[in-house]
């Protein structure tokens, strides 16, 4: 089947190559043309394990296009948006004008019978509104959220743990084609949710309301543990073990960043505001300010561990990516933290396997180094994405490195007791 897919960032170029690898034809469609030629001489433009070996493989089949020309688009029976969908600059709402200039663009191409699949994540009712302007050229739209994180996108594309096509005019269209599209995943017996737009668009910004909801829950408790002298990471695994609540998402540290959490959640809100309905997700509110609450605590307690001044006191950064194996820094609490304790007066050096040219690009006064680098004369330690890299790190050499054997895990992800039996000053987030 050929398949165009608009918009080739985190998600489209995973999606269009994941496709590509299970036998459809695609041509991945970008308005940047730096983008495309990177994807099209098969290097992925940003780190995500297993994307180059899956776009070489497509690439090599002929399966694999990448073209910054919408006309390429024509001839395939399923098109999908894959634009971003930022934060406003004006607003906490999401910025559409991406989606609405990628179908304005794509619109001229399609034909009768073809089927547009929105999955880039939007507030309720984007779908209904572009359905209606789809619906003069006879092709159908269908909304069908993509649940894939950084990391894992590849298998999380490949093998995904439900699809949900939200469907209007020309459903069984819509299903026929994205059940020809997705016909592995569903050989393989992963459940299909076929409802309405509202649904499909709700179901994206509602599981991530959740999945930051209860990192902040944590976090939460974290802020209480710190005054209280209890362990954060002890009660998440106490109330992890009911099966009802579940040690998934209740790691506490630096909280929450990336390209999608924070935005959804932010556009949430800002929505339900639109609907008349702000109270009912006004808890997002708290939610985003506890999130944030955890960058202050690493930047006031790296003060108060340096006698009240970070003024030209080395702090070594290890991570800047918002997560381990990405290099994406959108809204990362890491490279926050770093460059708010760097405009204090710190001699911030960051460390990142990955991340390091987008941070510099974010960041260009920041210092960045290898490993040793960063620890070496450091007056204390960070680590605040937890890489293997950085927490497989021998504490030993570590201390033989370091002016002051000081360390702030801020993801709780350091084995601690090797790094206090080396002699380190350990603490934790939310942990005695
Ligand atoms: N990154 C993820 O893990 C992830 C997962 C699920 C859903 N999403 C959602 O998917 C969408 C895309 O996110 P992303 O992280 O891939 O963003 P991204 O910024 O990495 O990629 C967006 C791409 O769209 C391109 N683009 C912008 N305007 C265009 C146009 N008019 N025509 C063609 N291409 C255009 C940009 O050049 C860019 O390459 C967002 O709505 C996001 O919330 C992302
Ligand atoms: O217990 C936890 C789990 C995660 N995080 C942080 O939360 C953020 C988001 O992590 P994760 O959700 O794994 O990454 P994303 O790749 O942003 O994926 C989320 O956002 C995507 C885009 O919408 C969705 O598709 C995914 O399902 C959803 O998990 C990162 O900063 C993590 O460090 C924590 O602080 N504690």
């Amino acid at each position: 089947m050929k398949l165009s897919v608009i918009g080739c960032g985190y998600l489209g170029a995973v999606h269009a190559a994941a496709m590509a690898s299970i036998g459809h034809s695609v041509v991945g469609i970008d308005v940047d043309a730096d983008k495309i030629a990177l994807l099209n001489s098969g290097r992925a433009p940003f780190f995500e394990p297993g994307l180059t070996e899956l776009l070489t493989e497509a690439l090599a089949s002929g399966n694999l296009t990448f073209s910054t020309d919408f006309a390429d688009a024509a001839g395939a029976e399923a098109h999908f948006v894959a634009v971003g969908t930022p934060q406003s600059k004006d607003g906490l709402g999401a910025d559409l004008r991406y989606v609405n200039a990628a179908v304005d663009a794509l619109l001229p191409h399609v034909a009768p019978g073809d089927v547009i699949v929105g999955k880039s994540t939007v507030p309720v009712g984007t779908a209904e509104g572009l359905a209606q302007r789809i619906d003069p050229t006879g092709a159908v739209l269908a909304w069908n959220p993509e649940f894939l994180r950084e990391g894992f996108a590849v298998e999380d594309t490949l093998r995904p743990d439900r699809l949900v096509y939200g469907v209007g005019a020309g459903a069984e269209r819509a299903e026929s084609v994205l059940d020809a599209v997705y016909h592995v995943a569903l050989d393989a017996n992963t459940p299909k949710i076929v409802t309405g737009y509202a649904t499909a668009e709700l179901v994206k910004v509602s599981a991530n309301a959740f999945l930051a909801t209860k990192i902040s829950f944590i976090n939460a408790m974290a802020e209480i543990s710190e005054v209280t002298g209890a362990d954060v990471t002890a009660l998440a695994d106490a109330i992890g073990m009911d099966a009802r609540i579940g040690r998934r998402f209740l790691n506490a540290g630096v909280g929450f960043g990336g390209g999608c959490l924070p935005k959804d959640i932010r556009a949430f809100r800002a929505r339900a505001e639109e609907l008349g309905v702000g109270h009912s997700v006004a808890f997002l509110e708290e939610v985003d300010a506890i999130n944030l609450r955890r960058r202050d605590r690493v930047v006031d307690l790296t003060t108060a561990l340096l006698d009240g001044d970070v003024t030209g006191r080395k702090v070594a950064v290890l991570g800047v990516a918002f997560k381990p194996n990405s290099d994406d820094i959108r809204d990362s609490p890491a490279l926050d933290i770093a460059s708010r304790l760097a405009a204090l007066g710190a001699n911030v050096v960051a460390t990142d396997p990955e991340a390091i040219a987008n941070a510099r690009r974010m960041e260009p006064d920041l210092t960045f180094g290898t490993i040793e680098e960063a620890l070496t004369d450091a007056d204390i330690v960070l680590l605040l994405t937890e890489w293997k890299d950085f927490t497989g790190i021998d504490p030993v050499w570590a201390a033989s490195l370091v002016k002051t054997p000081l360390v702030i895990d801020g993801r709780n992800a350091l084995p601690h007791t090797q790094w206090i039996d080396a002699m380190w000053e350990y603490h934790g987030l939310g942990r005695r």
